[in-house]
């Protein structure tokens, strides 16, 4: 079996070379139990290297702390859509679709319907579309694909992001690559536009930043050695954060002591508002390569 329902709560796929990956869509006809079709495990030669929160909460009743969280229909907040921060993908009762295997993925789809939003989603984005989610795994590749379907007539506009939470041994030892000279926006300095120097990114405090423009390629590295490569189509920034100490002690589903074991580097476009016309498709995704 390449792929099966482990729970009424979780996917797991497995390919034939031991590489594995779990998403969990809660699907509750409780309506306040929603948390989106996220992914939250992938081990490659048995090891895990996403990060989930010891704290995440996983019982639908909020976003999973970890993973690869869906960020759709904003990102952040915005002062005209009145969506929770991030938007209603992550927060919401996605449908199972069906495994796909391929050659020698093995591959899981889910789907998101503005039917299936509550009543103030929708009315906070009041547009007619459809969202197809996949998820494939190789042997040591994580692809993540996300289909916007506009089902209205007009244009409408969004921004998204694969909030991806990479699992690090010490975020002392990590360096983002492919970062250098792009202009980013610094959201722990009020949103400054910072040109970035350095050619290798690390982190020693706070970093949250979206980079924009962003080359297909980008690469971390642990202890010098290259850990992921991360190629994305479609979408044209990036994102890099970690809480560090004070912000990590202000949530409640993260544990103080956990900001040295992850960094966020997250594919999306986020900076501009994506348009797509009525009745067109927009695809944005990651392939994610285990090194
Ligand atoms: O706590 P949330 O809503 O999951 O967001 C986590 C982080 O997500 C990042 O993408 C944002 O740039 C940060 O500003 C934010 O703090």
């Amino acid at each position: 079996m390449p792929a099966h329902e482990t729970s009424h709560k979780s996917i797991l796929l497995e390919h034939p070379s031991g590489a594995k990956a779990e998403i969990r869509f809660p699907h509750s006809l409780k309506p306040f139990l929603r948390a989106g079709a996220t992914v939250t495990s992938w081990t490659v030669d048995d090891s895990e290297r996403l990060f989930v929160s010891k704290n995440a909460i996983l019982d639908g009743s909020k976003a999973i702390r970890g993973g690869i969280p869906i960020v759709f229909p904003i990102f952040g907040t915005d002062e005209k859509i009145k969506l929770p921060q991030h938007g209603f993908a992550r927060n919401s009762n996605w449908d199972y679709v069906g495994i796909l295997t391929d050659n020698d993925e093995v591959a899981v789809r889910f789907s998101l319907k503005d039917n299936q939003l509550t009543h103030e989603q929708r009315s906070a984005w009041p547009h007619s579309f459809r969202l197809n989610y996949t998820v494939a795994i190789t042997a040591n590749t994580l692809k993540t694909t996300l289909v916007v379907k506009n089902e209205d007539e007009d244009t409408f506009e969004f921004k998204s992001l694969l909030h991806t939470y990479f699992r690090v041994p010490n975020i002392e030892q990590v360096a983002v690559n492919g970062l250098s000279k792009l202009t980013y926006t610094d959201k722990v300095q009020n949103g400054a536009k910072v040109v970035e120097q350095n050619q290798k990114v690390t982190v020693a405090g706070e970093v949250d930043r979206v980079y924009t423009n962003v080359p297909e390629e980008v690469s971390i590295e642990i202890q010098n050695k290259p850990a992921f490569k991360i190629v994305k189509t479609g979408m044209k920034d990036t994102v890099v954060w970690n809480p560090w100490i004070d912000k990590a002690k202000g949530m409640g589903d993260f544990g103080d002591d956990e900001y040295p074991n992850m960094i966020c580097v997250e594919v999306g476009s986020v900076a501009e508002w994506v348009k797509v016309g009525g009745g067109e498709t927009w695809t944005g995704g990651q392939v994610i390569t285990a090194l």
